[in-house]
Order: structure tokens, then sequence, then C-alpha cells
């Protein structure tokens, strides 16, 4: 049944309003407090996200949030969401609301009162007919100034079921055209909200009038599940917060309510205004704006809602993204998924990868030999990059064809001892090796490679460079090789450093053999044989 809404006008029975409280409750939030120009800027983004409500502030917490509320307010003078100030049952509280939302094309005054026994008894001091007493002047007051009233219970979830249908029936009464049942210390589960609501629209006489709202708080982590119950109990206002933050485990995340709306429709046949494309983009800059990042894991806009790294997975979101995705990213804001290579990564994704980062089809066999020191380095490595892809492959599968290849390498090094390296290369299809000492690891290392596979060259450079950054980085080698003037460049990478030199030596003596080959074709087998 259509509802008649001062703000709103006439409000279908499937049509949601969102109540943004980011700015309120949100900022309640130990270290979120934000400015006046960051609170405009979110104040701004959020009406861009499509909420109906934005609750701006406490105005008579501090003349800082009287301004923000009232900045806001000027802000949406001529069209706009609804611009609300939180105001306990005070008549100077709700004076400062009236003031501070006034310039506002749709003012609204949200007035607070708790109503458990606890509550009650401890922090106001009051009995419950003081407390009807109170709502009904409290909300008489702003009815006065506002057309648009909310008024909240606070603790509503823990308060006795039949004082708080007098509570409603009472604020009702005088006028609140809003009434909100919050969770505030987020103890319920979805049927206790389910039976609150239910009960409250079935006893209080003139609930058909007004619009039930949800606040739920995440303290056992429910607040969006019991944001979603009340919903299928009739609420219509539902308030959350971007990124969920809010006061201790924060409140119901404005983004996972919005997108379970949009995906189980199914269940949930609701409208609401928000433009889901944008929920990363408010979720970032409330980020950036308070300092505060969301976990990786974070439903919906966290950097992992749609980043794959299973190999299982990664090759049923390559044949199908909704084998694993149930809802698009570009539908909140991501402009693609993403298959992140690790260690539990597949081919399939490891060929994808290859294919996105520009290199031509590769065969099976080539595809393995990646594929195997791709894990090798995975094993290793927390993050596998791009770049280490690229350096994997240039080293590996574009080197198919080389001459000399690097099998085995295990260098000795230490305090007080002369650092001793045993290599073994395949040369020509034939494993062959041998062993050097040095004047350090790398220069032991060369002198292996050079006593099995004897050749006389100078070497003019010897570079390290890390890849990626943390200690676990690929480090790349660059060594070139002078030969009759003509220089060749070799290229290593791995994960240790020797093992680098040793892949770029042998790079760049491959190279050598090519060019030699070009203009001396006798000169192509090694200089001398191996030592036995
Ligand atoms: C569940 C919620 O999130 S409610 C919103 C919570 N947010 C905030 O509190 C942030 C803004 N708050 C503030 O800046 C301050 O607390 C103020 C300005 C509101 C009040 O500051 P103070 O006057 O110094 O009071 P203080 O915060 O110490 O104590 C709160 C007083 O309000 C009373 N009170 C609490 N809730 C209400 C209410 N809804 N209606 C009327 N009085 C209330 C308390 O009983 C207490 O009264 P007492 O001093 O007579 O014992
Ligand atoms: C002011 C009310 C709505 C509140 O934040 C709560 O009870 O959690």
């Amino acid at each position: 049944m259509a509802i008649e809404h001062p703000s709103f006008g006439k409000l279908e029975d499937d049509r949601i309003i969102f109540f943004d409280t980011t700015l309120r409750d949100g900022e309640q939030s130990p270290g979120f407090s934000m400015n006046l120009e960051e609170k405009l800027r979110m104040a701004e983004a959020l009406a861009d996200l499509g909420v109906d409500v934005i609750e701006a502030g406490f105005a008579i917490a501090s003349p800082g949030d009287f301004d923000s509320v009232k900045s806001i307010a000027q802000r949406f003078s001529k069209d706009g969401p609804v611009v609300a100030s939180l105001s306990r049952a005070h008549q100077a509280d709700i004076m400062r609301s009236v003031e501070a939302t006034k310039p506002a094309a749709r003012p609204r005054v949200h007035i607070v009162l708790a109503t458990s026994d606890l509550h009650m008894r401890v922090k106001l001091r009051m009995s419950r007919e003081e407390v009807l007493e109170s709502i009904a002047s409290s909300v008489g007051l702003a009815r006065n100034h506002a057309a648009d009233v909310e008024w909240s219970a606070e603790d509503g979830s823990r308060s006795d079921i039949d004082f708080l249908c007098r509570c409603v029936e009472t604020a009702i009464r005088a006028g609140a055209t809003t009434i909100n049942i919050p969770d505030t210390v987020g103890y319920s589960m979805p049927e206790d909200i389910a039976a609150i609501f239910r009960a409250l629209r079935e006893r209080v006489p003139g609930a058909e009038k007004v619009i039930f709202s949800a606040h739920n708080h995440n303290d056992l982590g429910m607040a969006v599940a019991n944001t979603l119950a009340a919903v299928r109990a009739g609420v219509r206002q539902i308030e959350s917060t971007i990124n969920g933050i809010g006061e201790r485990a924060g409140n119901a995340s404005l983004e996972e309510v919005a997108m379970a709306l949009r995906t189980r429709r199914d269940v949930l046949p609701f409208r609401s205004n928000i433009v889901t494309t944008s929920l990363l983009r408010t979720s970032k800059l409330l980020a950036t704006i308070t300092g505060f990042d969301v976990q990786p894991n974070k439903a919906i806009v966290g950097r992992n809602a749609f980043a794959h790294e299973s190999g299982i997975h990664q090759d049923g979101v390559l044949k199908d993204a909704s084998t694993y995705e149930i809802m698009t990213p570009e539908s909140v804001g991501w402009t693609t998924n993403s298959l992140v290579l690790g260690k539990h990564s597949g081919r399939a994704a490891f060929r994808d990868k290859l294919r996105a980062l520009g290199y031509p089809e590769i065969g099976d066999n080539q595809l393995n030999d990646a594929f195997r020191r791709f894990k090798d380095i995975a094993d290793r490595k927390k993050v596998v990059y791009d770049e280490d892809v690229a350096a994997l492959v240039d080293d590996e599968v574009l080197r198919a064809h080389d001459r000399v290849k690097l099998v085995g390498l295990t260098v000795a090094t230490g305090l007080n001892t002369r650092p001793m390296a045993t290599l073994k290369l395949e040369i020509d299809g034939e494993e062959r090796e041998g062993m050097a000492v040095g004047d350090g690891a790398v220069d032991a290392t060369f002198n292996a490679i050079r006593q099995v596979f004897p050749h006389e060259v100078a070497l003019k450079l010897y570079a390290v460079q890390s890849i990626t950054g943390g200690t676990d980085a690929q480090a790349r080698v660059t060594v070139r090789f002078e030969e009759h003037g003509k220089l060749v460049d070799g290229q290593g990478s791995d994960t240790d450093t020797i093992v680098a030199s040793a892949r770029a030596y042998v790079h760049a003596l491959n190279k050598l053999l090519v060019k030699r080959e070009r203009t001396a074709p006798a000169e192509i087998v090694p200089s001398r044989q191996p030592a036995a």
C-alpha cells in the first residue's frame, strides 16, 4: 500500500529509502572525524550515489558539526537528498537541528530516546512514563518546525515489546513520519528484528501511515542480515554507512545492502535510487578522506571482491565468470575482475596472463616449462607481479632454442670461505657438470660456466636490479660481453641473485654463439674441451 510522505510524496510499497549516516554514526568511529570540506565532498558523492537521506551530523554536538549540517543543507537547498540532523529529546538539541537543517529543500529533524529498561534506568534515569512524555513533547516540538520528523527508539531491539509499542504509538500521535528501531548494540538475530517490526506494524495504531526504519550495528557481524530481515518484515527505510563504518564494529554497509537487494531480487523484490556503479568510487573517496582502507576481503568494494587466485576458480571464470561471480564487477564500479597469479593458480590462468601481457601463443611444452618455473617462484613469493611473469617467460620460453641451458647450480659461500660453484649445463642436448671457485659467489659461478663451456670473452658489464619490491623480489641481472668490438647483452631473472646472474651469463653466451655462427660458422664449438 502506498504511503504519503512529507518529503517523498507518494511512496509505493516496493520503494526502499536509503538513509545514509556515514557523516553522523560513521563519523563516530574512532579516528574517522571529517572536516567541513571533507563532509561536503562526501555529501556530494552520497547525493550522486542516489541516497535519499543524508544524516549530516548531530547539530548540537559542536559548532563544527552545526556548520557542517548547515553547509550540507545549503548545498541541497534546491533539490537532492533530504538533510537530517540528530537530536536528543531536548528542546535545545531539537532547535539546533531545526536551525541547521532549515536551508535544505527537504529538512528532517531526527530525535532519539532510549526505550530499553536498562538505558532508561541506568543512563537516562527516567521512568517509562517520563520517557513517554518526553517522546510526545520532543516530537511535537520538532513537528512545529519541520514536516519531516524521524523518531528513533535507542536500544529499541532490547526494549520490552509492549512498552515499545506504546512509545511508537506516542511518537506517531505526536507527528513522527518515520519510526526507526535501532539494534543499537548489534545484539539481535534476523528473526528477532523481523518479529519486532511485524509486532509494531500489527499492533500500533497509525503504523500504516509511517515509514518504518532499521538501523543495525555490526557487533556480531549481523548488521546487513538484520537489515534485510527488517525489509522483509515491512521496513522501507534502511540506515547504513559507506564501508560499514560507525560506532564500535560499525553499521550495516550501504554497498552490501544495496547489492543484496539488487542481486537477490528474487526474494527481495524492491526498488531503490542507488546508482550501484558509483559504489566503488564512493567507498574509495571515504577511504581517502578518512585514511582508512577497507579490508581486502570486504564484500563489493574490497580489493579481492572480484579477484580469483585459485586455478579451479580461474579456469571457471575464464570459461564463464558467472561460475564464481554473483554480480558483475562493472555493476559496482570495478572495470573488470582480476585473475591474480599465485601458488594456487593453474595453467588456464597462466596462459590467459601471457595473452594479456601480449605474448604470442606458445606450445604446451613451452607453457609447461614456464608454468613449472612460475610455480616455483609463486612458492617463494607472496605476490607474483606481471613483471615477474614477463621476466620468467622472457627467460625461459623465448629461449627454448638456446644451445646452452642452465640446468643446475649450487653455490657454497660464507665468512672466511672461498665461494665454490657447482654447475650443470645442457649443451646441444648433452648435460655437462663442473665446479670452480671465485672471488665471490657470482665470480665462482661465472668461472664454473667457463669451466663447463670453455670460451674467452671480455665481460664488460654486470648489473643487478630489482624487478619488484620486497626482499622476495626477483632480481634482474644484465651482463655484457665484448668480442671483436661487438657487444652482446644477456638478461636473467630469479628471486636468487646468483641464479639470475648465471641465467644472464648463459643468455649472453647463447647470443654470442648465434652472432659467431652468423659471422664464422667454424667457431661455434667451444674453444677448448671441458676438463674431465
Ligand atoms: C546511539 C547513538 O549513536 S546516539 C548518538 C551518539 N552520539 C554522540 O553522543 C555524539 C555527540 N555527542 C556529544 O557531543 C555530547 O555527548 C552532547 C553534546 C550530545 C552532550 O554532551 P554533555 O552535555 O556533556 O553530556 P554527556 O555526553 O556527558 O552525557 C549525555 C547526557 O545526555 C543524556 N541523554 C542521553 N541520551 C539522551 C536522549 N536521547 N535524550 C535526552 N537526553 C539524553 C544522558 O542521560 C546524559 O545526561 P546527564 O548528563 O544528565 O546524565
Ligand atoms: C541514533 C540512533 C539511531 C543510533 O545511532 C543507534 O541507536 O545506534
